[in-house]
């Protein structure tokens, strides 16, 4: 998968280069590439902000550095590249929810590129743009907070998406059993326990060390399902509407 990141804060993307992502990055699983906004700047203080129209409090970033940004972008396509080119990706606090779902779609794609924006956000006429082009652009939110940009939301979506590519997880059958995994209709995780059988005064399950791996699922499926139940009603409410098995949560 190639990843284009665009943004003026380049080292806030530092931590792509560690641990398991970095190592899919050196292994060439992910060819991540950083580029700097302001090299699409002409004026001497190499401005990327003005003031919105309208009023309001805050700068924005300015159109033309990113469409001079953009094009160079998909001007250097990966091979691999779809005939309808990259995902756009811009975070934003007014896009959809990012979520697994959001992840696994993503995965599937040879080519995504990430617009970062800082101040209040980026001219709306560049995500228009570039949709009448026919580019897929998406905003995505995390949640509903605000940043101070971009490139944080980047670092999630990244590990989150370059997780799933093959290869860059030793164990793919973590990778299934997680939270929020479709193979779980996604309950959340029950609770999990490794030695000493006794910490501090609190044993392990019993269950947990009988051998019997009946009960061992049974006993998870049972604590994914009342954590569920208790943290996340709305995923309940949403397995209830599709009517999945998890009728017998009813309670
Ligand atoms: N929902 C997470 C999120 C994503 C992006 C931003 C953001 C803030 C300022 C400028 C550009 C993007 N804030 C929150």
């Amino acid at each position: 998968m190639r990843v284009d990141v665009v943004t003026i804060f380049g080292e806030y993307l530092q931590p792509l280069s560690l641990s398991l992502i970095g190592r899919a990055r050196e292994e060439g699983l992910l060819d991540l590439r950083v580029r700097d906004l302001r090299e699409h700047t002409h004026d001497r203080h190499r401005t990327v902000d003005d003031t919105p129209y309208g009023g309001g409090a805050g700068m924005l970033m300015r159109p033309e550095p990113w469409g001079e940004a953009l094009d160079a972008v998909l001007a250097d396509p990966p091979g691999d590249a779809r005939p309808e080119g990259p995902v756009l990706l811009v975070p934003s606090p007014a896009g959809e929810v990012f979520r697994q779902a959001t992840a696994v779609e993503l995965a599937a794609e040879p080519w995504l590129v990430f617009a970062c924006g800082r101040y209040e956000g980026i001219d709306a006429r560049v995500v228009e743009h570039y949709a009448s082009r026919g580019v897929r652009v998406r905003e995505v939110s995390l949640g509903d907070y605000v940043l101070n940009g971009g490139e944080v939301a980047v670092l999630v979506i990244v590990e989150a998406v370059a997780r799933l590519l093959p290869g860059v997880v030793g164990n793919a059958a973590s990778v299934e059993e997680e939270s929020h995994a479709a193979a779980h209709s996604g309950l959340l995780e029950h609770p999990a326990y490794t030695k000493p059988a006794t910490w501090r005064g609190l044993d392990v399950p019993a269950v947990l060390t009988s051998g019997h791996h009946g009960l061992v699922a049974r006993w998870r499926r049972d604590e994914a399902l009342r954590r569920t139940a208790r943290r996340r009603p709305d995923i309940v409410a949403a397995l209830d509407a599709a009517r999945c098995d998890a009728a017998d949560l009813r309670v």
